[in-house]
């Protein structure tokens, strides 16, 4: 390869794509959290996040989609319209965020089709479970197999987002080469996976058998949804360096294979 072309490799680094819905939690500004999701792609990930607002609806998604190298599902408080998978809505009392619902699941839908790799996290990985046609409990807590999988709110952030439980990788999965057998995580989240979507299959499980950790094997994408948040101090914790490096390198394959593709068209 040409040296010109060689060093445009290497100094493009790779574009994620990540909505900008409501963000706001305990009094946490909406830019705190979009910063606390960012960081590791930047810091770990070595990737350039790039926002797309959520309040413009879904018509340009195909061309963020063109500028893209991965999508990034964050977490964020508000629920899921239940609607979208075919339940009455069990939790009024909380926000949702339709137009981030809408949004998400048309990114997911591209990266399908396109090849890019995803990674979800909490409410992200809620949200691929819904875009492959899976749905949720709507109250974890409520289940009475279920363990309770909330944070206390009245704690300090680095309580709520302090371990929480265990959780076992699915053995000789990917996951559980990259994590060994068990890892303490976090756990902010009141709502999880029923049933999984057609094509996903669980990575890991908590205690009670609630997913943690999903992806979507028949694809040839790098797939990943967290239900835990890594994203939380994650330069502190070797676990999360191990999944935002293994998202990058992702994004870094699928991004040479799309400069590939280009320099090949114009030659
Ligand atoms: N509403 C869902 C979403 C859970 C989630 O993403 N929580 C994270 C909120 C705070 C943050 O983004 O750090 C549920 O309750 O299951």
């Amino acid at each position: 390869m040409p040296l010109q072309q060689e060093s445009a490799r290497q100094e493009r680094k790779p574009v994620i794509l990540m909505s900008m819905g409501q963000q706001d939690r305990n009094g946490h500004a909406y830019q705190v959290m979009t910063h606390k999701y960012m960081q590791p792609v930047v810091d770990i990930s070595d990737c350039i996040p790039l926002l797309i607002p959520t309040c413009f609806g879904v018509a340009d998604i195909e061309q963020y989609l063109d500028m893209a190298d991965g999508v990034y599902l964050s977490g964020a408080a508000s629920n899921i319209d239940p609607s979208l998978y075919g339940q009455e809505n069990l939790t009024p009392e909380k926000k949702q965020d339709l137009a981030r619902d809408l949004v998400d699941i048309a990114l997911i839908k591209g990266a399908v089709k396109r090849g890019l790799p995803i990674l979800g996290i909490c409410r992200g990985m809620q949200e691929m479970n819904i875009a492959f046609g899976g749905d949720l409990y709507q109250k974890v807590h409520d289940e009475d197999h279920l363990n309770d999988h909330r944070e206390d709110p009245d704690t300090p952030p680095d309580v709520q987002y302090g371990a929480s439980h265990s959780i076992s990788m699915v053995k000789g999965s990917w996951l559980h080469k990259l994590l060994g057998d068990t890892i303490e995580v976090n756990s902010l989240h009141g709502q999880g996976i029923k049933t999984l979507g057609k094509g996903l299959e669980a990575l890991a499980l908590a205690e009670d058998g609630l997913v943690e950790a999903l992806h979507a094997p028949y694809l040839p994408q790098f797939t990943l949804g967290v239900q835990w948040h890594p994203e939380w101090k994650a330069l502190e914790n070797p676990d999360s360096i191990k999944i935002f490096k293994a998202f990058g390198e992702a994004c870094r394959r699928r991004a040479g294979s799309a400069l590939d593709l280009r320099i090949d068209k114009a030659s």
